[in-house]
């Protein structure tokens, strides 16, 4: 149970066209992960739903292109308003379907609401350009219009903020969205939709549908009216989905896994490296894409950091989300529990030293303590794979090029941290990482106004930012012939 002040929050119906649908077969039940009970049930929604979700869409696009940006960015903010208003519902509804503690859920609430205030104003800024034609007779100009219709699939462990990262550009550029949230968190989202009909966001402009991941994958990608797909979750399926948009040339942008380095060399503020370690590390159990997943300290440092990173990592509370001082709340699931306990089993056997948890909590469920081991290497899981629960392995390294080498080390790009005081190395490491987002002497990068993204295996396209709405446009030039 979860209780909420505005109860109508609280949906078990799909927002298809500006109705509420139910499912003619099954229903799915969302649990909490920190007690296991139903918070609410949705629908499994057949491929024909979906279908008429999209040509929903379509119908919408027509109306809501034509519209002034600044009409657009008026019923954007009105969005923004609902969202900040039922800050707090939203948030114990996020706590019980995700796990998050309800502070960080808050905090997600929020974020997420950044992103539609962002865009709104952000619409009004579509600028095109103008063109020195090569000859007298022509004029050349280029303007920028709404690519259409959109799809985004959502993953599980930011549940609202991912949905507005790329609807709120969409919607600010002119372009509809189905989105299909993921089955462990479609709850924060329905609110969302309840939120955006009250807000005046026109029928078909934003919908959500829920059901079985692979045959709504299928509708959206194989579907030629949808004309761009955007994507957060695992890299394995953002492949999938890739490959399954390939045959109707769809517009992708990807967020996909990351193995984050979070490097601290032997002229960093200490004490200030072991927060942002924390921050990064532990923020949703690690449970981020961005989340640290591997700390370099170098040698003369890394016995101090290794003894203050315990000591603070032991002091964190773990427990509900909703209980009072709690920093940690359970993982999603059984099977990130068993990736967890896998990832510390290989690295204790290759030689990696337990210094704090290491163990499932004794709260039982999916409840895990905040872990850190000394001793790590580059062989070990804990270097090559995304860990994405509340693991810090430490390795050591002598020299700035080592760290590098060992930070570059990896298929992903997505997000890398450094601590340092000396301004030359700054510029060195941060031009030499091969990331699409790093932090100097900060372990939190994310917010509105920067561009999330990263290079190699990590994905394409960038969300937030002015940047961000780009990847919902396209760029036509005009070649005027005036002579
Ligand atoms: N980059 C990031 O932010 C994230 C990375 N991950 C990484 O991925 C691992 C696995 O997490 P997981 O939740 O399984 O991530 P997935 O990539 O499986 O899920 C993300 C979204 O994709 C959907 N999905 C899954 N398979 C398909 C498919 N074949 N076609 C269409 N949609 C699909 C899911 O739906 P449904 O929920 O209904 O299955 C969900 O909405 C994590 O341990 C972590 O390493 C996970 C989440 C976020
Ligand atoms: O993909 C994720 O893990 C969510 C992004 C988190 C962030 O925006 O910081």
């Amino acid at each position: 149970m979860v209780n909420l002040k505005k109860t109508e929050l609280l949906r078990d119906r799909c927002l298809i066209n500006g109705k509420w649908v139910a499912s003619s077969q099954n229903n799915v039940a969302v649990n909490n992960p920190a007690t296991g009970e139903i918070v609410g049930t949705v629908p499994a929604l057949e491929t024909a739903d979906i279908e008429q979700a999209v040509a929903a869409a379509e119908m919408a696009f027509r109306s809501w292109r034509a519209l002034a940006a600044k009409e657009r960015a008026a019923v954007l903010l009105r969005w923004f308003d609902l969202i900040v208003e039922n800050a707090d519902d939203l948030a114990a509804l996020l706590t019980a379907e995700q796990g998050k503690p309800l502070s960080e859920a808050r905090g997600e609430i929020l974020y997420a609401a950044s992103f539609i205030q962002w865009f709104a104003e952000e619409a009004k800024r579509v600028y095109g350009d103008i063109i020195p034609a090569p000859t007298t007779d022509k004029r050349i100009l280029v303007f920028k219009q709404p690519i259409g219709v959109c799809a985004a699939i959502t993953p599980w462990n930011f549940p609202a903020a991912m949905i507005t990262r790329k609807a709120a550009p969409a919607l600010a550029a002119g372009c509809t969205m189905v989105v299909k949230p993921a089955e462990q968190t479609p709850l924060t989202a329905l609110a969302l939709g309840v939120l955006a009909d009250q807000a005046g966001i026109p029928a078909g402009v934003f919908q959500i549908v829920t059901g079985k991941a692979r045959e709504i994958g299928k509708v959206l990608t194989e579907s030629d009216i949808v004309k761009k797909l955007s994507f957060t979750g695992s890299t394995e399926v953002g492949r999938i989905l890739m490959a399954q948009s390939a045959p109707t040339i769809k517009k992708l942008s990807m967020e996909l896994g990351g193995n984050a380095p979070f490097i601290v060399f032997d002229d960093a503020d200490l004490d200030a490296a072991v927060d942002g370690a924390v921050a990064s590390k532990f923020r949703n159990a690690g449970q981020t894409c961005v989340c640290t997943n591997r700390i370099y300290v170098q040698s003369g440092v890394y016995a101090v950091f290794a003894e203050k990173l315990a000591a603070k990592v032991s002091a964190l509370k773990v427990g509900e989300g909703t209980q009072i001082g709690v920093t940690i709340g359970p993982l999603i699931d059984a099977d990130a529990i068993t990736k967890v306990e896998d990832h510390i089993s290989d690295a204790v056997a290759q030689g990696a030293k337990v210094v704090a948890g290491g163990k499932r909590h004794s709260l039982g469920g999916t409840f895990f303590e905040p872990t850190v081991l000394t001793g790590a290497t580059q062989a070990m899981k804990v270097a090559r794979e995304e860990t994405f629960g509340p693991v810090a392995p430490l390795f050591s390294f002598e020299t700035e090029e080592e760290a590098v080498a060992m930070a570059n080390d990896t298929e992903f790009g997505l997000a890398a941290y450094f601590y340092t005081e000396n301004v030359r190395r700054t510029w060195r490491v941060a031009e030499a990482l091969e990331y699409g987002m790093v932090g100097h002497n900060t372990g939190q990068i994310s917010n509105e106004v920067a561009p999330f993204g990263g290079v190699k295996q990590s994905g394409l396209g960038r969300e937030g930012s002015r940047y961000g709405i780009d990847d919902y446009l396209e760029i036509k030039y005009l070649c005027s012939a005036i002579a």
